[in-house]
């Protein structure tokens, strides 16, 4: 389903092949298949508990599958991680109590094959100004962004991001992404996790949806908002409003009243606007859309809870 134009025979930056990862009782990874091809921006969305951290966890060999096979570069991760070509930014984790900024970066730097200049890094994540702090005076959002620098100090083939921008105020998001644009733009592959779908929407040219460890969806943002199969009705109306009627309407599959104005998911808008005209209503400012990446997603995900139920 990726539109992203790719030889057949390109050698993948990350391969899948029917991975799963167990915790006890919990399937975190089940039966996973996924390639990832250079210079791709991909965004791994999915509820709370999907698998996300474990699939990236997997791919950095932090935890090793229960079955199936991870590979990086058509090597293992180990292998690929020891030359270098994977930078990655995990939630946790990375910063030593009593030491600096600049400390931290320069090591980082130190234990990279193929190292940027430590000015650079520093400038790159916005923490020259801050390179003397000790790591454990920083703020959540300044955390974030020496987690960035260590995970961009050198020239890494593959960057890998664990939910980035979390805590990170609009301006130093704005900054992140940026360098996240360039770093793909000279032929890098970038996979990060996020709650946040406005990035994923923005900023990822392939989006991963997992659900309960297994692929949900895989496209582009576009693709997935087409595949959510609904479209959002909009309208006001004036008088009372009998929401137990318009919720009545055909291929109705959600709807909110607030005020004079009504918001309706349908999976036939056309049917569902025909027949708000046969009820003898009169809406005023009727506008019809599809979804938004963020309730495409909501459907996409409840479809498939529902279907397990
Ligand atoms: N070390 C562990 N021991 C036991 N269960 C775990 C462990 N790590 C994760 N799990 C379980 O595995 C499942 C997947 O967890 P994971 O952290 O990969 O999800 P996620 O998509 O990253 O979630 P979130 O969005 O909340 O960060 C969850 O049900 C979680 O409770």
């Amino acid at each position: 389903m990726t539109t992203t134009a790719v030889p057949a025979t390109a050698t993948p930056v990350v391969g899948f092949d029917q991975v799963t990862k167990t915790y006890g009782s919990v399937r975190a990874v089940d039966g996973l298949s996924l390639r990832l091809y250079p210079g791709e921006t991909v965004a791994l969305l999915g509820p709370n508990g999907a698998g996300k951290s474990t699939t990236l966890d997997l791919l950095l060999g932090l935890k090793q599958p229960d079955s199936g096979s991870v590979g990086l570069f058509g090597t293992t991760p180990r292998e690929a991680i020891v030359a270098g070509r994977v930078g990655a930014m995990l939630q946790s984790g990375g910063l030593t109590d009593g030491v600096t900024v600049a400390e931290l970066v320069k090591l980082a730097c130190a234990l990279h094959p193929r190292p940027y200049p430590v000015a650079d890094v520093l400038a790159r994540a916005g923490l020259t100004r801050i390179a003397d702090r000790k790591a454990d005076k920083l703020s959540g959002g300044q955390a974030q962004r020496v987690r960035f620098a260590l995970a961009t100090a050198g020239d890494s083939d593959l960057i890998i991001l664990d939910e980035p921008t979390t805590g990170m105020d609009v301006s130093a998001r704005q900054a992140f992404w940026a360098t996240m644009r360039e770093q793909a733009d000279q032929g890098r592959t970038v996979l990060f996790a996020t709650h946040y779908l406005e990035e994923a929407d923005a900023i990822a040219d392939r989006v991963l949806v997992l659900h309960r460890g297994r692929l949900l969806a895989d496209g582009t943002a576009a693709e997935i908002k087409a595949r959510a199969g609904v479209r959002r009705v909009c309208f006001d109306l004036a008088g009372d409003i009998d929401q137990d009627a318009l919720g009545a309407l055909p291929s109705v599959t959600r709807i909110d009243v607030s005020g004079q104005t009504v918001r309706i998911q349908s999976a036939d808008a056309d049917a569902t606007v025909h027949a708000l005209y046969g009820l003898g209503l009169y809406p005023r400012n009727l506008e019809v859309a599809g979804l938004g990446l963020e309730q495409a997603f909501v459907a996409i995900t409840a479809a498939e809870e529902a279907k397990q139920q």
